[in-house]
């Protein structure tokens, strides 16, 4: 398949729900979930220590220092499958990236709050590419202020691609809900460009 714009105003949203085929998509989840350096880390939440919902790891060249919910993160070296990822997403995407956020959710209990990926460290306009692996979830997005729209849900499938561009950070937010129904793990690939400082 191939990326095709989400038509929301205010974004630059591209959407491949087949960028991966599922045989793929199912070895590299086997292969992630196993050698993967997965930690469950603790934000600051109102005062207190909370960890968070979820088990999460850090990739990318050496220069890619990051801060993430008020962690800091030194990323770890890139693996084989991380680096192959990262050429092919490059390649589809039209964009460089320097590093990776992995994130884990175990079962419908884990989850992600609503946040845009705004931080001074990923420029004005990032581009992140979103590769999801596993179980489907539903990835939401609503209009932070000045925006007239009605949030918008789009689930993300084994193997999909999500790019998020241009001003999409700067007006929406998004987030990756619990849910009671049944599900299976997920793990969800974030490819983003660092600016060393
Ligand atoms: O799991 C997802 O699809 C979203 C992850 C995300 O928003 C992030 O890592 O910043
Ligand atoms: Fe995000």
């Amino acid at each position: 398949m191939a990326l095709s714009p989400l038509l929301l105003p205010q974004a630059d949203l591209l959407f491949d729900p087949e960028f991966l085929p599922a045989a793929e998509a199912d070895a590299l989840l086997a292969q992630l979930t196993a050698e993967v350096a997965w930690e469950q880390r603790a934000i600051r939440l109102f005062g207190q220590e909370v960890p968070q919902p979820r088990l999460t790891a850090w990739y990318g060249d050496p220069a890619a220092h990051y801060t993430y919910s008020g962690l800091s993160w030194e990323p770890m070296p890139w693996s084989p499958a991380l680096l192959d990822l990262r050429q092919r997403l490059e390649a589809a995407t039209g964009a460089r990236y320097n590093s990776v956020l992995l994130n884990y959710y175990r079962d419908g209990r884990d989850s992600m709050g609503w946040h845009s990926d705004d931080e001074p460290e990923l420029g004005p306009a990032p581009a992140i590419a979103s590769l999801s692996l596993g179980a489907t979830r539903r990835f939401r997005l609503r209009p932070r202020s000045g925006v007239v729209h009605p949030p918008f849900g789009l689930d993300l499938p084994n193997g999909s691609l999500l790019l998020m561009r241009g001003p999409t950070q700067q007006h929406w937010q998004h987030a990756l809900p619990k849910t009671a129904r049944p599900v299976g793990p997920r793990l969800n690939l974030t490819f983003r460009w660092v600016h060393p400082h």
